[in-house]
């Protein structure tokens, strides 16, 4: 197990910066995932960790010490990828032994140890199988059985489950999520998956155009988006992203979308805004439905509802802007409906309009 810290990491290939200045810093026996899009420097973070990839500056340090001109083989770190990268002329068991052979471990400790991560893999029964004979799933538990069977400090993740199946994925998911408990070892996850990272992560490192955008746990990437890029990366369907005008002093301030009649919301929900231009971030489930109406509802109409079976997505016109909203099945009949809306103040976010940056209420 090991504590890894990224700092003022920068990698360019060719004139091409890549990585903007990574700090980050991973502790003994976390699950980190790094969750964005392709091309956002991500598997390149973790091979620069991996010492796959030079750095073009920075440090990097595993367990206090500077790694980042050490060869991939002395640093200690075991590394599984998407494609499943197995001896095809070697048993199951010769293919998880390997790593222990090649440092000469004795024959009896090599047994110990290949069985034991045989089974808290549930992977058995296929010691003797060759790679050709097994699924998918199974081959990726095998390659993670090899990365783990010499106990490496820690253990890095490109996408591993990304080309099995949608059924299989979610069942590697929780294997790997409950392998994590059983060995602890400090694991970096590479996905652009955010169901993968939510599911996974002690923490998330939501990274885009290679800038970190925010690291914090599942829940807080979730509630309190540092900024719209965050906020429209994570959760689906996406947050509502729409320009809004405050008006208004008093103890009521109204909330104007485009040029509808407006919300009215507690002044103290958007006094911090001081009437800056600001983007309002609401998500589906933040917006409430009626078929009546009431005091702070407003009169819309229905575009388009999407049933999903637990639930359906709904879409309404404010002003000029459709906003989509998650509500119980069958609660809207079709597109043109006569409806009411409200905007649950307590869950909306603010953004300031110029940078995106989140335009969070002091608490
Ligand atoms: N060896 C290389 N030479 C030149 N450019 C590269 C090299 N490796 C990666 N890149 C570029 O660096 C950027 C970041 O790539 P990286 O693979 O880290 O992104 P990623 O977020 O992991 O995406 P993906 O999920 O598609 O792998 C991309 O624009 C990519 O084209």
């Amino acid at each position: 197990m090991a504590q890894i810290k990224l700092q003022n990491v920068q990698k360019f290939f060719g004139a091409v910066q890549v990585l903007r200045d990574i700090n980050l810093e991973i502790a003994d026996g976390e699950f980190v995932v790094m969750l964005g899009q392709s091309g956002c420097g991500k598997t390149t973070t973790l091979r620069a960790i991996a010492g796959l990839e030079t750095v073009s500056s920075g440090t990097i340090t595993i367990d206090g010490r500077e790694v980042q001109d050490l060869k991939a083989a002395d640093r200690d770190i075991a590394f599984v990828f998407q494609s499943f990268s197995l001896y095809p002329h070697m048993t199951v068991y010769e293919n998880i032994a390997f790593p222990l052979r090649a440092v000469r471990i004795p024959q009896s400790d090599r047994d110990k140890e290949v069985k034991e991560v045989a089974k808290v893999l549930g992977i058995e029964r296929l010691l003797s199988k060759r790679p050709s004979a097994l699924s998918g799933g199974d081959m990726q538990r095998v390659a993670i059985g090899r990365a783990l069977v010499r106990r490496p400090k820690a253990l890095l993740m490109d996408e591993p489950i990304g080309a099995l199946d949608a059924k299989l994925r979610e069942q590697m998911r929780a294997e790997i999520k409950r392998l994590h408990i059983a060995r602890n070892s400090t694991s970096v996850y590479v996905t652009h998956d955010q169901v993968e990272a939510m599911s996974l992560a002690d923490r998330i490192v939501v990274m885009h155009d290679g800038v970190l955008q925010q690291v914090d746990s599942p829940e807080q990437v979730y509630l309190h988006p540092a900024n719209l890029f965050v906020a429209q990366f994570v959760g689906s369907p996406v947050m509502n992203i729409t320009d809004v005008s405050v008006e208004g002093a008093g103890t009521d301030a109204l909330l104007r979308i485009g040029k509808s009649e407006g919300f009215r919301v507690p002044s103290a929900v958007v006094s911090h805004l001081n009437g800056a231009p600001a983007k309002l971030g609401i998500r589906p489930e933040a917006i409430i439905l009626s078929h009546n109406g009431g005091e702070g509802f407003v009169e819309t109409e229905t575009t388009n509802v999407e049933p999903l079976g637990s639930h359906d997505i709904v879409d309404i016109r404010i002003g000029d802007e459709t906003l989509r909203a998650r509500c119980e099945s069958g609660f809207a009949r079709g597109e043109g409906e006569r409806m009411w809306v409200s905007l649950d103040h307590h869950r909306a976010h603010f953004f300031d309009a110029g940078n995106g940056q989140s335009l969070r209420k002091e608490i």
